[in-house]
């Protein structure tokens, strides 16, 4: 029985007319976390996923990027392709200097494949930990990884949920390169930002220098929904503290989106809520992805 490409997604599809954002970006500004899906069959998607997207291929996402106002964009492997980089890579290829990539490998990978990568933009690796999304790697596969990325002074980008986040501190403080946290570690919003599970999310950003924050998904993390206000305060936490360690993006095509679709244009709107001074969002948008994916 061949794979059948199941077409139709499990969830809702990305916004069809985002409006077009009151804030206006900085120039320059840097889309640091979205995806590509597929376009299947060209790029098929991973058998081992656990869920089936809509096609949402880089003319798309390119087309957004414009749109909004934003001058480049940092490609992060979804895991519905797996360990297949092929979408993510063509996407960095097709926009030459304006992306940049975060791979899915595994164990085996070798040195000129990760160059090959390396050349077509990629700069780091990602380390899922959410269960609903991977099954668990040994963290002695992934710290064979972080070896050899660590060669290629790339970074490695970890998703992970607040409960577990203390159980792998030990293992994040192993990693012997920059780290960049999805979306705050995904805090429970309803426990505030005082309760020790953000905190420590906190701690850590403090004790170690090295580690990075997406602010990014309010609409994963609000549990008042639209305008995700309960999810502000946390945001403004992480961005007040650590303005020089900190990224935003769009997580266009929205994976998993199931409560509701978020308007593209009313996300961009809402940076200027979590990071409020012009100093501050310039830090976020262009200074820290550049300094991160543009070095070289
Ligand atoms: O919360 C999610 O479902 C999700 C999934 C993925 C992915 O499948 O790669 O990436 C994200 O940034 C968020």
């Amino acid at each position: 029985m061949t794979e059948v490409q199941v077409m139709d997604a499990d969830w809702l599809e990305f916004h069809p007319n985002p409006k077009k954002p009151d804030f206006i970006l900085p120039k320059g500004a840097v889309d640091a976390h979205c995806h590509v899906f597929g376009p299947s069959p060209e790029f098929p998607y991973a058998p081992e996923r656990k869920y089936t997207p809509c096609n949402a291929g880089k003319d798309k996402l390119y087309a957004l990027r414009d749109f909004l106002g934003f001058d480049k964009n940092v490609i992060v492997q979804a895991t519905c392709h797996g360990k297949d980089n092929r979408a993510m890579v063509d996407a960095c290829r097709t926009a030459g200097d304006k992306a940049r990539g975060i791979a899915s490998v595994g164990p085996d990978i070798t040195m000129d494949e990760l160059r090959d990568m390396d050349e077509a933009g990629v700069r780091g690796v990602r380390f899922n930990f959410v269960k609903r999304l991977v099954d668990a790697t040994p963290k002695e596969v992934f710290l064979g990884i972080a070896e050899k990325i660590a060669k290629l002074d790339w970074h490695i980008v970890v998703y992970f949920e607040a409960a577990d986040l203390e159980e792998l501190t030990p293992f994040l403080k192993q990693l012997p390169t920059t780290i960049v946290v999805d979306h705050m570690g995904r805090p429970d919003v309803t426990k505030g930002v005082d309760h020790p599970d953000f905190q420590r999310f906190i701690q850590l950003m403090e004790d170690v220098p090295t580690i990075w924050s997406k602010v990014t998904c309010p609409e994963r993390l609000t549990k008042a929904g639209y305008p995700y206000d309960d999810v502000v305060p946390f945001y403004q936490a992480i961005v007040d503290r650590f303005d020089d360690r900190v990224l935003w993006g769009t997580d266009w095509p929205h994976p998993n989106m199931k409560t509701h679709m978020p308007d593209d244009g009313a996300l961009v709107d809402y940076i200027p809520r979590i990071a409020r001074t012009a100093e501050q969002q310039k830090k976020l948008l262009v200074d820290n992805p550049m300094r991160l994916y543009w070095a070289r």
